[in-house]
């Protein structure tokens, strides 16, 4: 299956007895899958596994807590431990497929259980638990060093709020962080100050590059741009490239909602570019 949240889009990959290794050949096959030319084209890959068989990384699942477990790999073949937008396709696979009944479900990840509200066509909601802000640091992206703050998503995050203008800032490069702060790398977000309740926000993402939108990325930077204006809650419109995300903060979790499509189906089995 292919699908997308806000044009971050993903490979789905149904396994449910766990009898893929994503990490053989160092991720190659995560890689061949994902390459825009000689594979299927994807930011990222979901494989979609009963929590009672997980990936050989993973250990104390509670699967009497959720029957499917999302094995999310970036597109260079490294893991991630959580995925706002893939968590939101993954949960549309799971009711497209017949596997769940519209309403509101579990999904184990890398950080936990996830808690996903998903019927047939709808906008898709998940509780993406607390988002937790960290110290101030920068990044430097394009060359010009901005100020942000980091924000643990489950995974992480260094969100820039800036004057300046988006557009013009080259994302494709990767940005420079403070590697002491982040020693597994980092998420970059560059994002608007607040206005009328919505932000602009590009990013780029640690294993995919700059994507069109980033579930947990859009998370870190409501967080950010509320924090910037002394709030630690509040409803935020992010607009991403890839579209509109709507971003809730309590004082105990956050939210993330919009819209999640399965695009095309397929079968695998065609000779793979492996070694990519
Ligand atoms: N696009 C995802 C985030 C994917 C993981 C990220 N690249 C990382 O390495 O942490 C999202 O929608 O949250």
């Amino acid at each position: 299956m292919k699908g997308h949240g806000t044009e971050n889009d993903f490979v789905v990959l149904p396994d449910p007895d766990g009898e893929i290794d994503l990490a053989d050949g160092d991720g190659a096959l995560v890689r061949a899958l994902c390459h825009r030319r000689r594979g299927i084209g994807a930011d990222g890959v979901l494989r979609v596994v009963r929590t009672d068989a997980p990936p050989a990384d993973v250990a104390g699942i509670d699967a009497s807590e959720a029957t499917w477990f999302m094995d999310y790999r970036n597109a260079d073949g490294s893991i991630a431990e959580m995925c706002g937008n893939g968590v939101r396709v993954f949960a549309r696979y799971l009711v497209d497929a017949g596997l769940v009944g519209p309403g509101t479900h579990p999904v184990a990840t890398r950080a936990g259980t996830r808690w996903v509200t998903v019927d047939h066509t709808g906008p898709v909601t998940v509780d993406m638990g607390a988002a937790v802000l960290g110290p101030a640091s920068t990044a430097v992206v394009d060359g010009v060093e901005l100020e942000g703050v980091a924000v643990d998503v489950g995974n992480p995050h260094l969100a820039c709020v800036t004057l300046r203008d988006l557009d013009a800032l080259d994302l494709a490069r990767p940005p420079a962080f403070d590697t002491s702060l982040f020693p597994h790398g980092v998420n970059v977000e560059v994002l608007t100050p607040l206005r009328d309740g919505a932000v602009r926000l590009r990013v780029h993402e640690r294993g995919s590059g700059e994507t069109r939108s980033c579930g947990t990325g859009t998370v870190a930077g409501a967080v950010a741009a509320l924090g910037a204006e002394g709030r630690g809650t509040g409803a935020v419109t992010v607009h991403t490239p890839g579209g509109t995300l709507v971003v809730g903060v309590d004082g105990a979790t956050t939210t993330l909602t919009g819209p999640a499509e399965l695009v095309a189906r397929g079968t695998w089995g065609a000779p793979l570019a492996i070694g990519v």
